[in-house]
C-alpha cells in the first residue's frame, strides 16, 4: 500500500515507517488550516483531519494520515496534546489521540496569546530543534518517552481501527 503522511517532520515520518512496515511510505507538508498553535482538542484533531485529506486525495495515495500537535486545558493546567488522523480513500475518518503530559505553568500566557510550544520548548530546555526530535513530551519525561515514540502509539490506534473496521 502507498501511505502519504501529511508533514516532513522525521517524528512523524519515523513513526509511520515503524508502524506500517510494509507499506511505502511518503510524506509532503500538508498545511493543517488550522492556527499554528492549536489550543483545544478539536482544533489540534482538526488540523490532523485537514492534513490526512489532502494526503488521501494525492493519486498515488492508498491511505492518507494527519498527525497534528497541541495543547489542550483540564481544570485550568494546560496539557500537551497530539492527535492523528486516516483517511481513506472513499473518505472514511479514523482518528486517535496520544499521551498527555502537563506543561510547566509559565508556558500558559505565552501559548494562550500564540507562541508555539516548538519554540517555547527549546528555550526551557536550552536545546534546539526539539519539536524534531525528542518533543516535548522526551524533555518532560526525561527522554522516557519521545515524541516519535508517542505518534506511533497514535500510528498503531489507528491502524488498529482500520483493521478493525475493515475485517
Ligand atoms: O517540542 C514539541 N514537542 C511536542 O510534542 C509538540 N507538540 C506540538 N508541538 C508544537 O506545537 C506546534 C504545532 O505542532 P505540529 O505538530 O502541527 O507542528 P510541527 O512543527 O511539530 O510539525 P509539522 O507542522 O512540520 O508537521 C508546533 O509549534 C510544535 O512545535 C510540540 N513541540
Amino acid at each position: 500500500m502507498n501511505i502519504v503522511v501529511g508533514s516532513k517532520n522525521p517524528t512523524k515520518v519515523e513513526a509511520a515507517r515503524a508502524v506500517f512496515t510494509s507499506d511505502s511510505i511518503a510524506s509532503f507538508d500538508a498545511p493543517s488550516n488550522v492556527s499554528s498553535q492549536p489550543i483545544t482538542d478539536e482544533e489540534t484533531r482538526e488540523g490532523a483531519i485537514n492534513r490526512a485529506k489532502q494526503c488521501a486525495s494525492n493519486d498515488e495515495a492508498d491511505l492518507g494520515i494527519g498527525l497534528e500537535g497541541g495543547v489542550m486545558e483540564v481544570d485550568g493546567e494546560l496539557f500537551l496534546c497530539n492527535w492523528g488522523a486516516l483517511v481513506t480513500k472513499d473518505e472514511k475518518i479514523y482518528t486517535a489521540s496520544g499521551a498527555r503530559i502537563a506543561l510547566p505553568r509559565e508556558f500558559a500566557k505565552e501559548l494562550h496569546s500564540g507562541k508555539e510550544l516548538g519554540s517555547l520548548m527549546d528555550g526551557y530546555a536550552q536545546r534546539e530543534g526539539v519539536s524534531k526530535k525528542e518533543g516535548a513530551v522526551g524533555i518532560l519525561t526525561n527522554d522516557l518517552v519521545s515524541r516519535q515514540a508517542m505518534f506511533e502509539h497514535v500510528l498503531t490506534l489507528l491502524k488498529g481501527q482500520w483493521r478493525f473496521w475493515n475485517k
